[in-house]
């Protein structure tokens, strides 16, 4: 599908989706439990890849009709699956399982798609090896496909911080049920660092202690997860949050609204913050949960993502719509991601007109010296340059086509109904 945007003036509410990043632990930590129900739960394509997985453990996950989830665990241990596990386009979904694999005895096998099976997990099946357990990347490059042969009983293990935290994620959240827990020391700083915290306090909503240590994480064995209640509840997801609110800051005179904008450990809340600076008119009621926020006229400024990588491509089409330079730096893992987002924005910006600086660690947008012009854009297959790229066709002279534009349903199935219903002037096209 191709999504062909021409210059229109947004106006009204729009919902924020339930939080990937959430949805993906709730579901895995439910099938940890004997069991949970997670409400407010987020329903795309890569959430239904961890769903998946905890019924290929030997556990299930049920869909009501109102979105709720009814899980039923694997109580710790999980089973030998009877298929090859299929990750999909999730790297949340392969570094979190690989993990939970090594605790089944027996060999998993995981793979997925194209995308996925050229990003890193070297390190992962390394701190698996290290802690006794088998990992390998079939081709021996460090990517999947992989085969993970379990059980590990837990153990010290030393990781890079800088490639993913979802490596760090994956292990405690699997250290809480081996005999021994793990301690997981960094040997260099930590990227995504707000990933881990997410983790932290979802562990404990579900009754699992882990904690900061000097040298990096640990989390002891032997625990149990029993979210209160037997209830979970996803909260908003800031980095689906970051597109409306750009798009407000950009294409909104009248003011656009958005709600389910709940403070929680997200590190992508940061983008509240970040088109303030900027000049648009935002105003967040922590308590209420809504943002309102309006156009004004942007100035290019200086954002580390070292901490929000997912916000690297909705900032490089705000710097695209802001007089001045937009210097993005510490952005070296935003190239690890389902396609270099760096690369990508650069190159798909320039389609449409816009001069940017590339280096190995930061992008630097040019707005001052660019005028958005509508152009045909490829969406990379990745959902966060899609949804970013529709943005700038929302300010562009002329008519914006994304393309391969489905893949949205990654983490914002709804996105272009949203756009939709604010006004925007959008046709799908096949
Ligand atoms: O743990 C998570 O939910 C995520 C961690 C981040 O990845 P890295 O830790 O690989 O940077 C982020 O980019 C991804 O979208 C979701
Ligand atoms: C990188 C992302 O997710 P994942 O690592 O789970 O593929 C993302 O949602 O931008």
């Amino acid at each position: 599908m191709n999504v062909t945007i021409t210059p229109s003036s947004l106006r009204g509410t729009a919902r924020a989706p339930p939080s990937k990043s959430y949805t993906h632990r709730a579901i895995l930590a439910a099938g940890y439990a004997d069991g949970a129900t997670v409400r407010d739960a987020l329903w795309s394509a890569d959430t239904r890849a961890t769903a998946r997985t905890v019924g290929l453990f030997g556990g299930d996950v049920d869909r009501r009709e109102d979105g709720t989830l009814e899980i039923e665990g694997f109580d710790g241990r999980p089973g030998v699956p009877a298929d090859v596990i299929d990750c999909g386009n999730s790297g949340t979904t392969m570094r979190l399982v690989t993990a939970a694999a090594a605790l089944a005895d027996g060999t998993s096998v995981l793979t997925g798609d194209e995308s996925l099976r050229s990003r890193p997990q070297g390190p992962l099946l390394e701190a698996i090896a290290d802690l006794g357990g088998e990992a390998e990347s079939t081709r021996g490059n460090g990517q999947a496909p992989l085969v993970v042969t379990g059980p590990i009983s837990g153990g010290e293990v030393s990781i890079p911080g800088d490639v993913s935290s979802q490596y760090i994620t994956a292990l405690l959240m699997a250290g809480a049920v081996t005999e021994e827990g793990i301690e997981v020391n960094l040997e260099t700083e930590l990227k995504s660092a707000p990933y881990v915290d997410i983790t932290l306090e979802l562990l404990e909503a579900y009754g699992v202690d882990a904690e900061q240590t000097e040298q990096g994480f640990a989390v002891e064995g032997g625990q149990s997860y029993r979210p209160v209640d037997g209830e979970y509840a996803v909260p908003g997801d800031f980095s689906s949050i970051s597109y409306p609110l750009a798009a407000g800051a950009i294409a909104s005179d009248e003011g656009v609204r958005i709600e389910g904008a709940n403070p929680s450990a997200q590190g992508d809340t940061a983008i509240v913050e970040i088109v303030d600076r900027m000049g648009a008119d935002v105003d967040w009621d922590r308590n209420a949960g809504t943002i309102d926020v309006a156009a004004g006229s942007l100035e290019g400024i200086e954002v580390s993502v070292e901490d929000t990588p997912d916000l690297l491509p909705t900032i490089a089409t705000l710097g695209a719509a802001a007089d001045g330079d937009t210097h993005i730096t510490n952005a070296e893992h935003v190239r690890y991601k389902e396609t270099d987002r760096v690369s990508a924005m650069a190159e798909e910006l320039g389609k449409m007109g816009v001069e940017t600086t590339e280096e190995q660690d930061s992008l630097t947008v040019h707005g001052s010296e660019s005028t958005l012009e509508g152009a045909t854009v490829e969406g990379r297959g990745d959902h966060r340059i899609i949804m970013a790229l529709a943005l700038a066709g929302l300010v562009a002279d002329g008519e914006t086509t994304v393309q391969g534009a489905d893949h949205v349903d990654v983490s914002f199935p709804g996105f272009f109904d949203m756009l939709d219903e604010l006004g925007a002037d959008l046709e799908h096209s096949e």
